[in-house]
């Protein structure tokens, strides 16, 4: 292991992951590996997860296809330095913020959606000039298997690596010195990669779970509100990091959504939901275990059939549950939908409050004040207003949790932020050394009364305006060849000497 990622190390001081040009060649080289291999790839996600291979497309290809497409277009804008504001100490100086790779990064996915979890990050960390170890999960072993042998096909061998193995191999792994990890999974290993990632102090973008919310407001269209819920809900077989996990609504609500969820199922998955090949199965006897037992002493209002042996669980909804069961206590990560009775929005925002920080909340209602307020006093990763999961799908936004569902954030620009350290490059010139020796030794007052005038006055648009005539005669000065530089110091000195008399009586 130390040696693989010595390799990459390696690899990355070589310095050819940098260039913007090798970057884009490198992007689409994977975009060229989607479409080349789109069957091999949608055909182990559809063996990991039972999913067809159209939901497959439209779930992971597309958002890899859109994300790597927006990083090719923008890449060239976002790597070129920043010039920034400057003082009155270094006006004269070259200052600007150069992003730049912060080295070998490591990415752990998880196996929900086991192609875009670690491609989308992988695409941030190309665009951002770095070497890559991607650790896919071992519970999606196709995806994992397809994704080791397509890269090196297409990708620098060198540079971006995969490594595959379970739990022995990732700790063996996190022994190792990364520039950054990044992390996709649950929140007790989340604990485990971040206490490794310390022993280096290396940065981590964690992105984990929780119990994402979900409030309709008696004030609302509930056809359009059960009919998104059942998608984003039942999508995957519940197995979304963002599926609304469980729904607060007033006790008499609960009959209507019942019917309406069990109307809205019939009609995306037919009478025979096991035959759909929209339903997904649960990925392993472990998690279909962890569900069934989530359902002990709940009422079943819909669904509750399971397969053992096919890992089938049918769309459930829970009515009248009590907050103190297990199944509000932890992630269900599966089709199971609570519905906790409350009595208000205001007794549902102290309900979301009382509890972890989630990593989505989604809220329901015709009444726009109740959606913002919902928003201004609560706190979640991201949120999303009359509907559900579609934040993820806006590559503008960062994508991330808040306290326990997660740290750091990525999609698109914030990618590649992520991936980048914003290095801040200041150039002075050798010259000018007069206004310098104001902060060299022997120090006195009027050189800390200079120091403060030269770092804490602010100008307002009056005195800007002075600023932008003392400059224009700067420019005259440099227009004169001969005495540019006696002129320029001067015309400075001037202004200077002037504004710190001006400041200094009224400072008395
Ligand atoms: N915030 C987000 O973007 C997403 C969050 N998730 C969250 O992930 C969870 C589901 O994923 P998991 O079941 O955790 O996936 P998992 O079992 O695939 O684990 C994730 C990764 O952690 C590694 N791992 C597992 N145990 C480890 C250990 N003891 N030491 C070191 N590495 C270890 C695995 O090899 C795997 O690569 C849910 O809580 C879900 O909400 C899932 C997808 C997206
Ligand atoms: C067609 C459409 C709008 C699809 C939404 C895409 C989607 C649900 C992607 C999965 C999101 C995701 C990776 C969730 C997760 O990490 O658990």
């Amino acid at each position: 292991m130390e040696r693989e990622v010595q390799r990459v190390r390696q690899a990355f001081l070589s310095g050819r992951s940098r260039p913007l040009r090798f970057r884009l060649q490198q992007l689409e080289a994977l975009r060229r590996m989607v479409q080349e291999r789109e069957k091999d790839i949608l055909a182990a996600i559809a063996a990991d997860l039972c999913k067809s291979e159209l939901n497959a497309y439209s779930q992971e290809v597309i958002t890899v296809l859109g994300e790597i497409d927006f990083m090719l277009e923008n890449l060239p804008e976002w790597v070129t330095a920043k010039p920034v504001k400057k003082n009155l100490l270094t006006m004269m100086d070259e200052a600007y913020i150069q992003p730049q790779p912060l080295g070998v990064v490591l990415i752990i996915g998880a196996w929900n959606y086991p192609f875009v979890l670690i491609i989308q990050p992988l695409i941030g960390a190309i665009a951002a000039g770095n070497a890559v170890i991607i650790k896919p999960s071992e519970l999606s072993e196709n995806t994992a298997k397809i994704v080791a042998k397509l890269l090196p096909q297409y990708l620098d061998q060198d540079l971006y690596v995969v490594i595959n193995g379970g739990v022995e191999e990732t700790t063996e792994l996190l022994k190792q010195r990364f520039d950054h990890i990044f992390y996709t999974g649950n929140t007790a290993v989340g604990k485990i990669v971040m206490e490794a990632a310390a022993k280096h102090l290396t940065p981590v973008t964690l992105e984990l779970g929780g119990k994402s919310p979900c409030y309709i407001d008696k004030d609302c269209d509930l056809d359009i509100v059960c009919r998104r819920i059942t998608w984003g809900k039942y999508m995957n077989c519940g197995q979304t990091c963002i599926a609304p996990d469980y729904i607060l609504c007033e006790a008499s609500l609960q009959s209507q959504i019942v019917w309406k969820i069990k109307e809205t199922v019939k009609e995306f998955y037919g009478e025979n939901i096991k035959e759909s090949p929209d339903y997904e199965r649960i990925i392993n006897l472990r998690h279909f275990k962890r569900i069934l037992s989530l359902l002990e002493g709940q009422k079943i209002a819909l669904g509750g059939e399971t397969d053992e042996a096919t890992r089938y669980i049918a769309p459930t909804v829970l009515t009248d549950v009590d907050p103190k069961t297990k199944v509000m206590q932890e992630e269900i990560f599966g089709p199971v939908l609570p519905i906790v009775p409350v009595k208000n929005v205001d007794e549902a925002i102290d309900f979301i409050n009382e509890r972890e920080k989630p990593l989505a909340l989604y809220v329901f209602s015709h009444n726009h004040k109740l959606i913002k307020r919902m928003i201004d006093e609560t706190s979640s990763g991201g949120v999303t207003g009359n509907d559900v999961i579609m934040h993820f799908t806006l590559n503008s936004f960062p994508f991330g949790g808040v306290g326990s569902s997660g740290m750091g954030a990525y999609h698109g620009k914030h990618s590649f932020d992520t991936f980048s350290h914003q290095r801040p490059c200041l150039l002075k010139s050798l010259k000018r050394e007069g206004a310098n020796k104001l902060r060299y030794p022997p120090n006195s007052q009027s050189k800390v009364d200079w120091g403060k005038f030269f770092l804490l006055r602010r100008f307002n648009k009056e005195k800007l305006g002075l600023l932008v005539l003392t400059f224009l005669g700067i420019v005259a000065a440099v227009l004169v060849k001969k005495y540019q530089a006696v002129l320029r110091r001067k015309a400075l000195l001037i202004f200077l000497v002037v504004h710190r008399l001006r400041w200094s009586s009224k400072q008395r």
